[in-house]
């Protein structure tokens, strides 16, 4: 199964959050297979000649309403940076702005709704190996990012019904071209001097998901929700099917970028204490002053434990399965990064 181009221009798609990384790779790929495209978001990133952009806050449901006359299916992949540190904001898009994206999808008869969720709406910094869909929301999360998000996959998942088909995908640790977050923040931490330490043994297992595999879910997903009507009111781990040592594939991209791989080991409950004091310190001073620490609990977390999963009821539920490898993946990102574009270009297959 993959998906499939349509009689061109026959469907209008929304896609919510469209000007950012996973939101103009998505637009990109439903243009090439004949869809007719609208972007929803607060800024533009981009030109495409068969793309209408409408920029506004979902936050503001009349900014909404007035992009959804006659659209078919909408994505909803708006979010606050995730490594931003601002509650009040990740309530407001995450939560208040998924109310209105779900009230004017059915005012506006929208049949379909896929929303990007994450896979660490399961995680609370204890290891996860191989999880699937069957284990409970976090009790603990570890930031409001993905508190919010947790929020965000309740609301969407219990609006599913005969009007509004629902699904909810969770991708994880996603990668490749125009990331804003992956691969500039470790090429920033690197040109700091700051990744020389493995935080833990270094033995910790994690996914990492290429953009065009969590593409290609998206629009699976989106192909399949009217003829499968089961796979609605559902969530889907979307990963490489991959799992890989957290060090190994920093490691890979710092040499990429002309790094050194990280060699001396911290202890990890040390780091996380630190992490957490730091946290304490953000929230003493936030009254006065805005701080966004990539020291944190959930990110010492994310370096020092296991979180992979399966994507076993993806596969069986409507037929994914990724499409790139994750050595090529890694590949085609270095290759990506402007300074490195001739040095990777020869290995790319
Ligand atoms: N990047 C990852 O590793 C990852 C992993 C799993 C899930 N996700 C999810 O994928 C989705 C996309 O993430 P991304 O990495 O592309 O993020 P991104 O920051 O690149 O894009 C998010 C977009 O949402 C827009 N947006 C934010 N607030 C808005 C508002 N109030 N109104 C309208 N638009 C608004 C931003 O302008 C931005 O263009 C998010 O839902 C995120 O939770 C990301
Ligand atoms: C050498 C340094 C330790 C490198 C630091 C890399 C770090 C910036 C990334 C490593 C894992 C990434 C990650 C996300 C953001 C960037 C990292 C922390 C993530 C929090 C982004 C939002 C997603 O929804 C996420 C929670 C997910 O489940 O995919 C991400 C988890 C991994």
């Amino acid at each position: 199964m993959s998906v499939k181009a349509i009689k061109p221009d026959s469907k209008i798609v929304l896609v919510i959050g469209g000007s950012g990384f996973v939101g103009r790779h998505l637009v990109e790929k439903l243009c090439s297979l004949g869809y007719t495209v609208r972007v929803f978001d607060l800024r533009t990133t981009f030109e495409h000649e068969k793309v209408t952009f409408y920029n506004g806050d979902l936050c503001n449901k009349q900014d909404l309403l007035k992009c959804m006359d006659n659209v078919d299916t909408v994505f909803h992949c708006a979010t606050p940076s995730p490594l931003s540190n601002n509650k009040k904001v990740f309530l407001r898009v995450n939560v208040d702005g998924t109310k209105n994206v779900l009230d004017a999808c059915f005012e506006k008869g929208v049949k379909n709704l896929i929303l990007t969720s994450s896979a660490s709406v399961v995680y609370s910094g204890s290891n996860i190996e191989h999880g699937d869909e069957t284990l409970p929301y976090a009790k603990r999360p570890l930031d409001c990012y993905t508190q919010t998000k947790i929020q965000q996959e309740k609301l969407v998942l219990s609006a599913n019904s005969e009007s509004l088909k629902t699904i909810a995908l969770r991708p994880h640790g996603i990668f490749g071209p125009r990331d804003p977050h992956m691969l500039p923040t470790t090429a920033r931490l690197a040109a700091a001097g700051k990744t020389k330490f493995i935080i833990g043994k270094g033995i910790n297992k994690v996914d990492f998901t290429y953009i065009d595999n969590v593409v290609y879910a998206h629009v699976l997903a989106a192909q399949q929700l009217q003829q499968k009507p089961e796979i609605a009111g559902n969530a889907y781990n979307i990963t490489n099917n991959e799992p890989i040592l957290f060090w190994e594939f920093m490691s890979r991209l710092l040499k990429g970028l002309g790094y050194a791989a990280p060699k001396y080991h911290l202890p990890y409950y040390f780091i996380y204490f630190l992490a957490f004091l730091v946290q304490i310190f953000v929230f003493i001073v936030s009254p006065f002053k805005t701080i966004r620490p990539t020291l944190t609990t959930m990110t010492v977390a994310l370096a020092g434990t296991h979180h992979y999963y399966s994507c076993e009821k993806a596969a069986s539920e409507f037929n994914y399965s990724p499409v790139v490898k994750l050595e090529d993946a890694i590949e085609r990102t270095l290759q990506s990064v402007p300074e490195l574009h001739n040095k990777h270009a020869k290995k790319v297959k």
